[in-house]
Order: structure tokens, then sequence, then C-alpha cells
């Protein structure tokens, strides 16, 4: 017997069932109008009806009339394949929200250096330090500063692209931020330096993009020495640990970040811009 939640999946995602002059059941689709005789039947018979009074309000409001001749004409029988296929998507909403949960769970439990009294408040300092390390202003001010110091042409092409890149990463995470719009955690002390408007979201975490994208950036042109890119990709793991133990983020924000920052990379790649490229540009703006 299906259970009174899946009932109400089923009805409301796709065909409603309901009994014809005949006295069969047929099925019809909620995006089409039920046949009036169907509209009559509904309001004249009075199970229906009873069922229909004893619907949650959000039922009701959710689903209008036709929902109650579903449960109505389901009742105890086998659901066809079809409409027992469309319960899935209840247990992926299940599975989401319970996610959800162990997420916000997780991030609070995790959340040590929220403030300076929390249990591991005394290396607040430190996390802090971590996250200057991957703030924003530091490395458009590195790469600006790196552009206008080289003097190979080589020099200059990398350190043009990592600018780009990140100006795009700045651009696409506060998108993401804007049309997300998760608030950050609870526990957290909003004591960042320079932010934008957006940064008051917290989904994703913007210093967790700039790390995995940076550290792919970095490994790909500029660090070769094996000791020294293994350094980097702690320095990004560590920048998205700090995220969640200074109560800035929730473990999924850091996580979605990096594989949105890891993708950034690509686009990166995607979008080099040459010397030549760069020359045409500027050939064709002047
Ligand atoms: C002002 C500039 C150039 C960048 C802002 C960098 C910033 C504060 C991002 C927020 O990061 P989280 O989303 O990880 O908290």
């Amino acid at each position: 017997m299906p259970s009174p939640k899946a009932k109400n999946n089923c009805g409301r995602s796709g065909s409603i069932p309901g009994v014809t002059s005949n006295g069969r059941y047929e099925f019809m689709s909620l995006s089409r109008s039920p046949p009036p005789h169907l509209l009559q039947r509904q309001g004249s018979d009075p199970t229906s009806a009873r069922l229909r009074a004893s619907e949650s309000p959000t039922r009701r409001r959710g689903s209008g009339s036709s929902n109650a001749s579903s449960s109505s004409a389901t009742g105890g029988q086998q659901l066809p394949e079809e409409d027992c296929m469309r319960l899935n998507p209840s247990f992926v909403g299940i599975a989401l929200s319970s996610l959800l949960a162990i997420d916000l769970w997780l991030s609070k439990r995790l959340g040590v250096c929220a403030c300076e009294d929390s249990s591991w408040g005394s290396i607040r300092p430190l996390m802090k330090l971590v996250e200057i390390s991957g703030h924003g202003i530091p490395w458009l001010a590195g790469a600006l500063y790196c552009l206008y110091k080289s003097d190979s042409a080589a020099g200059q092409e990398v350190m043009l692209n990592l600018l780009m890149a990140l100006v795009m990463d700045l651009v696409l995470v506060a998108v993401v931020k804007a049309v997300v719009r998760r608030r950050r955690p609870t526990h957290n002390r909003m004591d960042m330096f320079a932010t934008f408007s957006v940064d008051r979201y917290s989904f994703p975490s913007g210093h967790a993009t700039r790390a995995a994208m940076c550290a792919r950036f970095l490994l790909a042109h500029l660090v070769l020495a094996a000791p020294l890119r293994v350094l980097v990709l702690l320095w990004a793991v560590l920048v998205g640990f700090s995220r969640v133990l200074l109560g800035r983020h929730n473990v999924t924000d850091v996580v979605f970040g990096f594989g949105m920052g890891y993708c950034q990379y690509n686009l990166v790649e995607m979008l080099w811009v040459s010397p030549l490229g760069l020359q045409l540009m500027m050939g064709q703006m002047g």
C-alpha cells in the first residue's frame, strides 16, 4: 500500500486518475484541464468531497481538488509503472534535505574558531592569516605587481591571464551568490575585510573557488618543483578548511567552491589570451 506521501507525490507530478462514465479508471495530465464530466463528479461525489475536506492546507493549495480523486481512485491499488517512477523526486528531496541537515550540523561542530572563546579560539588569528592568503585583494595586487615588473613576454602573458582569471572568478562567484542567496552560518562573525555586498551570502565560498583555481593555475604555469607543488596543494586545502573552522561557511559551500574553482580553470585555459591575440585585440581597439 503506497504511503500517503507517495500518493501525494504521484498526484502532483503527472497524471491523475479519475473514473470515467463506464466505471473504469483513466489518467489525465495535470497540464491539461480535466474533462467536464470529471469536474462535475468531483463536485458532487460525497466520498471525494469528504476526502477533499480532509486534505492538508498545503496539499489543497498546491494541487487543487483533482488530487482528491487521486487518493480515492488509487486507494490500496498498485500505481501504474509510469506513476511509480515519479515517486523518485520525493526521495531526491528527502536525500537533499538530509544532506543539508548533516551539512548544517557538521559545519556548526567544525566552526571551532568562530570566535575567540570558541574551543579552538586561540588559533583564530592563524586561520585569519590563511583567510588573507586567499583573499581577492592580495591576489589581484600580486598579479598586477608581477605584470608590471615582468620583463619577458611569456611572464607578462601568464600574469595577464592570471589577472583575468581572478576577475572572472569574482564575477562568477558574485553571480552564483546573488542567485542562491544562502545566508552565512549563524555562528559566523562578519569581520572580514574588503567584502562586496554579495559576500553576506555564503554559497559558494569565494576563497575556495579562488584557492582551487589559483592552485591549478600555479601548478600549470608557475610552480614546477615537487615540494613547492605539494605546498600549493596544502595551501588550497587549508584555505578551504579555514572557511569552515572560522564559521564563515558550511561544508557544502566549500566543497562546491572547490569544484567550481577547478572548473573555472578549464575556462581560463579555453579563453587563454596569447600575445598575438592581445596584439590583435589592441589593433582592433586602436
Ligand atoms: C574585495 C575583493 C577584491 C574580493 C572580495 C573577496 C572576498 C571577501 C570573498 C568572500 O569569500 P568567501 O565567500 O570565501 O567568504
